[in-house]
């Protein structure tokens, strides 16, 4: 068995319920096996051991009152994975499935995913089990608050900063940075994806669904082709895919589907500006579901359905993990489908990703593609730490710079381990390199 063999096992006989953790740790080691040849002296020093087992995993009770004055209970996590380049950095998640495997996998992958961006920054994520939906904001207030009186302990700007995920935007950011400034007496940027007038940066909102249609077409011109004209299949309608849809509209690209977990819409004709418009005051302000988008505008719903059996030359998965399976792979390649860029963490299952890669579908991780958001909440904390603001274009143009150069030490680690245009094993090689070359550095910690 080899080095990376005898990790893994031994991680799988510890945790085996831990399926998504398990998935992500698969997926990342198989990739690097190879670096191991070239550097032995990572695993004389015991990195990989080390890199699998979190720094810290905080537990905690939350509990809160909702309006009609029952105590309710969530559970509230945070896994500050590794802080071996900068403190840990990392979204929450709000949903009904989080538990500890998933948890771990979102930590985990955020680690390599940071690394790439290049800025300093660890991997951490947190989140709770708390459901947002059919909440009033009064009662997100009084679970935010509750949450934060007791992550306040474990977090601040040198240690470690949070910043939304599914089910965690503007609105309880701002619950979470108030509870946070009471509780530690203290205003500094430890939460990132703040309103603007508080603290927050231009483009933070816009960065990963702007940052993955960037990657999608730095995959694209690398072949000599460009997401122009394109038609493009996006799943998701909140955050991320929101601002995918924008950017593909920016960029003369045809987004024809948005879904969220009750199914999808089919918009052939594409869909326009104005109609993203309404998307988003549905999602943003209404909290909505998808359907009423094919009864306001006459076109196809597919009720618990996801969009990867329409025609189309690119794919965005930009709502979960898992949404992307071998069968949904099949259907793409079938059609033609020339690019999948990941707006997701993990959207895509091993199989179906090694298939598409087999296939030379252009396929962009989650790792790499999606790192625009988290990029951009580093250049919210430089903002914050230098108490200025940059401009729309300023933090646009930098958050451009930095998935170009994602793409090319990806493509670059790619070649350089005999895998040209696999930008998954790239991603994960490039991403652990600086890792474990810092883990080194800093000795038995
Ligand atoms: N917000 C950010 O800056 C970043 C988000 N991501 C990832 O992007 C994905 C989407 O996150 P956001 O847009 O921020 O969250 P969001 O809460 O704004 O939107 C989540 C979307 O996913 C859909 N969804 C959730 N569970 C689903 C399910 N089981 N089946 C089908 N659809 C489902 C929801 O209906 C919603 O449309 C997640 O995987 C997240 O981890 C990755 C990098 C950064
Ligand atoms: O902006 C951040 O710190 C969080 C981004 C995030 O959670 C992610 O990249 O998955």
């Amino acid at each position: 068995m080899s080095y990376v063999e005898s990790v893994l096992a031994d991680v799988q006989q510890r945790y085996p319920e831990q399926r998504e953790f398990l998935q992500a740790l698969e997926t990342v080691l198989h990739s690097i096996t190879p670096v191991f040849g070239d550097h032995p002296e990572y695993q004389e020093g015991g990195v990989l051991e080390r890199l699998v087992e979190p720094e810290r995993i905080i537990i905690f009770r939350v509990p809160w009152v909702d309006d009609a004055g029952n105590v309710q209970v969530n559970r509230g996590f945070r896994v500050q994975f590794c802080s071996a380049l900068g403190p840990y950095k990392g979204g929450l998640r709000f949903h009904p499935t989080v538990n500890l495997s998933i948890m771990k996998f979102l930590s985990f992958e955020q680690i390599f995913k940071n690394s790439l961006t290049g800025l300093q920054l660890g991997g951490g994520k947190g989140g709770s089990d708390f459901d947002p939906k059919g909440k009033t904001d009064n009662e997100v207030m009084r679970f935010c608050q509750s949450f934060m009186t007791e992550l306040s302990r474990y977090i601040g700007p040198q240690t470690d900063i949070p910043a939304g995920d599914i089910g965690v935007g503007a609105r309880e950011i701002g619950y979470l940075f108030g509870q946070y400034r009471k509780m530690r007496n203290e205003f500094t940027g430890t939460l990132t994806g703040k309103r603007l007038d508080w603290g927050g940066s231009l483009v933070r909102p816009e960065a990963t669904g702007y940052g993955a249609v960037y990657f999608a077409e730095e995959m694209l011109q690398g072949a000599g082709e460009s997401i122009e004209g394109k038609a493009c299949a996006v799943s998701g309608s909140g955050n991320v895919a929101q601002f995918t849809l924008q950017k593909l509209l920016d960029l003369g690209a045809k987004p024809v589907t948005l879904s969220d977990s009750g199914g999808f819409i089919y918009d052939p004709q594409g869909i326009s500006r104005e109609r993203l418009e309404w998307v988003m005051e549905l999602k943003n302000e209404k909290r909505g579901r998808i359907k009423e988008y094919a009864d306001e505008f006459g076109v196809e719903y597919y009720p618990g359905q996801r969009p990867w059996s329409v025609p189309c030359d690119a794919a965005f998965p930009c709502a979960t993990q898992n949404e992307l399976d071998k069968d949904d792979a099949g259907k793409l390649i079938s059609q033609g489908c020339k690019v999948v860029a990941e707006g997701a963490n993990m959207p895509t299952s091993t199989e179906a990703i090694r298939d598409l890669i087999a296939a030379g579908v252009l396929y962009g991780p989650g790792k790499a593609a999606n790192a625009g958001g988290v990029a951009t909440s580093g250049l919210e904390m430089s903002q914050n730490a230098m108490h200025l603001s940059w401009s729309f274009d300023e933090v646009d143009k930098r958050l451009r710079e930095i998935m170009r150069n994602i793409y090319r030490a990806t493509a670059e680690a790619a070649d350089r381990y005999n895998a040209p245009g696999n930008f998954e094993l790239g991603a994960n090689i490039a991403g652990f390199r600086k890792v474990a070359d810092a883990i080194l550095d800093q000795g038995v910690i």
